[in-house]
């Protein structure tokens, strides 16, 4: 039934330790968001999920294969891929090239037949930029296919940013902060783009802060704290979990919250 399982996943960094036998499935079609204050481990549990840190224990395994120490660019051949918080589009290109750069990963093609231009090579590019333009719509771009990503504003590039994560044909995608930066109309659009890209069936893991939204798109919720899972359930559950409260609010905010 899950695609991505993180089985008891530890690090430390120093003497901290980030991430404390962390565990979760991902399932297809299924919104997972992780949530927590800062600090609680989060992004370091993306980086251990989509490759850029091994964990000293522990287990992710996608597909039921264990991909624990893989680099990024293997996980996205085998349909895992991520975005991340800091925007990583390129302004001075159109949103099809920024697409098209994310699709090269997907591709295979030898040094030798792009030297030769060999027609299939031809014909793959050719196939890719159709799909390129396929996402850009699916994300709701199609009116600025051609516009450079410097001279959209800020919602309309994270879109962008899922487009490219899209062009590897991911299973799993990965989006660390999708809302960062938005305005509130913004955020409902993306939300409801996030939602449409799991009921497509993919696996959705999302990392977010802004709980509106977390409450609204999510079919199950992971709550860290100090690197540690303190709670996991639907949204509703979480909403009233006593543990998550005090996290977020400290003991004497829960106290107040729960008089008021
Ligand atoms: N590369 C690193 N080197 C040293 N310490 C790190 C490193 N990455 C994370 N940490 C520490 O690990 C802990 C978890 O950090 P992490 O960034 O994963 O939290 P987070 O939940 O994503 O926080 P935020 O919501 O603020 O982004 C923190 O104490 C942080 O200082």
């Amino acid at each position: 039934m899950n695609i991505l399982r993180a089985h008891d996943v530890s690090i430390a960094f120093g003497g901290v330790k980030a991430l404390n036998e962390v565990g979760f499935d991902a399932i297809p079609g299924e919104v997972l968001a992780i949530i927590g204050p800062n600090g609680a481990g989060k992004t370091t549990l993306f980086n251990v999920v989509s490759g850029l840190y091994r964990p000293s224990s522990g287990h992710v395994e996608l597909n039921g294969r264990d991909i624990n120490g893989l680099p990024p660019h293997r996980l996205a051949g085998m349909g895992l891929s991520r975005t991340f918080q800091n925007l990583q589009v390129f302004t001075e290109m159109s949103l099809l090239d920024n697409v098209l750069v994310g699709r090269h990963l997907q591709e295979r093609h030898s040094f030798l037949g792009d030297l030769l231009r060999l027609p299939s090579v031809a014909r793959q590019y050719d196939a890719s930029k159709s799909r390129a333009a396929e996402l850009v719509r699916r994300v709701g771009l199609e009116a600025q296919t051609s516009a450079m990503a410097g001279t959209l504003p800020y919602g309309a590039l994270r879109r962008l940013e899922i487009a490219r994560a899209l062009a590897t044909e991911p299973k799993v995608l990965m989006l660390d902060e999708p809302a960062a930066g938005c305005n509130p109309a913004e955020t409902r659009e993306l939300g409801a783009l996030i939602r449409s890209l799991a009921d497509d069936g993919r696996a959705v893991v999302l990392v977010e802060h802004d709980m509106r939204l977390v409450m609204s798109i999510s079919d199950r919720i992971v709550v860290l704290d100090r690197g540690r899972v303190i709670a996991k359930g639907a949204p509703a559950d979480i909403r009233s979990n006593a543990a998550v409260i005090e996290a977020y609010l400290g003991r004497l905010g829960a106290e107040e919250a729960a008089r008021a």
